[in-house]
């Protein structure tokens, strides 16, 4: 098989890097053809967009923005968009290669993608914003649709988003066409249940993590780094089933409380101060120390690469539920394997928010909704039998759950790129 080298040990971790590590591992056990790999190794099409933004003080700003469509085989590709000053080509390329193996983890019909601007969201006006994303919208305009690519939020975007995603999109083709982005407003057609699909996600997997380690929810400790959409859905959950939640943080640091922090009023702090800063109801510590913090779960859900070879032996949760895209580099799996810490990855643990993507696509094609029930019923049920297929997969291949999680979906998607006529 044609493996790439392993990169070079260098103080950084490569998104793309750690992500093509694992693919290798996973490959190899699965025995899986030189041209099968060379094909599932390769991003379909890279888009690289300048968008020429009039400011509010009437300069112009170009903007640079990125979309990367990993694979079709599946179905149309599917993944967010990130509005964040550090997004580059390499770190989309790895974020949408993840989606492709994330949509076939949980086995809905779709492939991979993903996009980004690199810019500072929080000190731009909403109408520069609204702005920025009319004009990556209308850039793309050829490379998105409801059958060939669908964008939702990530990082740094949200409804607001999608609302002007989806307005300019129909505004291009002459009438609305709600189906081509997720995680849109309610009266959009956005679904019940989006919002905190990918926090609920995560706490399924924790509690089905949890079951298996036989540790009681009732009894464990719990840290949650990033508190944004998937930080503190999922902290709250996960307070709601009975953990207690002694650290949280965001970019202004992280705040702990061995007693147990009241995650409702760490929300409304943040909704009222639009950062943590200033929050009593813990002390303040560093982000880096609420990593390595002595808690039962670690719940990392703010960015890539914060667990790396530098700090993988101090960390002494015995379980880590990945929210983040990437938040473990490659060469810190050897460090957790050894240390026997349990780490229910990112490609399985935060596919909630694309499951439900998914059911809001199904429901803007049927023009129905769903009740909010519904949809928490349908993906708990997903996000439960994904993570029984990986634990299964993991137990057959004798391997960790990150490279069984891989195993899992690169089956699937090189078995369907054999039967639609591929090598
Ligand atoms: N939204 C979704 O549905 C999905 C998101 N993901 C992934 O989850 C992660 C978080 O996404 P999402 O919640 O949507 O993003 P948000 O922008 O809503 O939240 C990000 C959070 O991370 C915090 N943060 C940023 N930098 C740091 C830092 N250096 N240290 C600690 N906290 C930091 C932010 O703090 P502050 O607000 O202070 O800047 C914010 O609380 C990303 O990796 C994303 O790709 C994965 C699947 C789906
Ligand atoms: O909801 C979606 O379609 C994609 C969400 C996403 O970007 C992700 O899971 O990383």
């Amino acid at each position: 098989m044609a493996y790439i080298e392993p990169a070079p040990i260098k103080d950084k971790e490569n998104p793309f890097e750690s992500m093509m590590e694992r693919f290798n591992i996973a490959a190899e056990k699965l025995g899986l053809d030189d041209e099968t790999y060379g094909v599932l190794k390769s991003p379909s099409k890279q888009v690289i967009v300048s968008l020429p933004i009039t400011m509010d003080d009437g300069r112009k700003e170009v903007f640079e923005g990125y979309r990367v469509i990993h694979s079709n085989i599946l179905g149309p590709s599917k993944g967010g968009v990130r509005f964040d000053p550090h997004v580059n080509l390499d770190e989309v390329k790895a974020l949408a290669a993840w989606m492709t193996w994330k949509c076939a983890v949980v086995d809905i019909p779709y492939g991979g993608a993903k996009g980004g601007v690199k810019c500072e969201p929080w000190t731009m006006s909403e109408g520069e914003l609204e702005r920025l994303t009319r004009a990556y919208t209308s850039a793309l305009n050829e490379v998105l649709g409801p059958d060939i690519d669908i964008p939702a939020p990530d990082m740094g975007t949200g409804p607001r988003e999608m609302a002007w995603m989806m307005d300019e999109y129909s505004k291009s083709r002459g009438r609305t066409i709600n189906d081509v982005v997720t995680g849109k407003p309610l009266v959009l057609g956005g679904s019940l249940g989006r919002v905190e699909a990918t926090g609920r996600g995560v706490m399924v997997s924790a509690m089905v993590a949890l079951e298996k380690m036989g540790i009681k929810p009732t009894q464990a400790t719990c840290a949650v780094q990033g508190f944004g959409n998937v930080g503190s859905h999922a902290a709250m959950l996960l307070e709601e089933r009975g953990l207690r939640i002694l650290g949280i943080s965001d970019h202004t640091g992280a705040y702990w409380n061995e007693r147990g922090l009241d995650i409702k009023n760490a929300i409304h702090y943040r909704q009222a101060n639009g950062t943590l800063e200033g929050f009593t109801g813990g002390e303040k510590i560093t982000n880096e120390e609420l990593i390595t913090s002595k808690v039962d779960v670690l719940v990392p859900a703010a960015k890539e690469d914060v667990i790396t070879y530098h700090n993988a032996d101090q960390i002494q949760a015995k379980l880590i539920v990945e929210g983040a895209n990437g938040p473990t580099g490659a060469r810190a799996d050897k460090f957790l394997n050894e240390k026997g810490i349990v780490v229910a990855p990112d490609i399985l643990a935060n596919a909630g928010g694309v499951t439900v993507s998914y059911f809001e696509w199904v429901q803007n094609r049927l023009g129905y909704k769903w009740t909010r029930e519904r949809v928490n019923r349908r993906s708990d049920r997903i996000m439960k039998e994904a993570f029984e297929r990986v634990y299964r997969t993991a137990q057959e291949y004798d391997v960790s759950l990150r490279i069984a999680s891989y195993i899992v979906a690169i089956k699937k998607v090189s078995e369907t790129y054999r039967y639609r006529g591929g090598f």
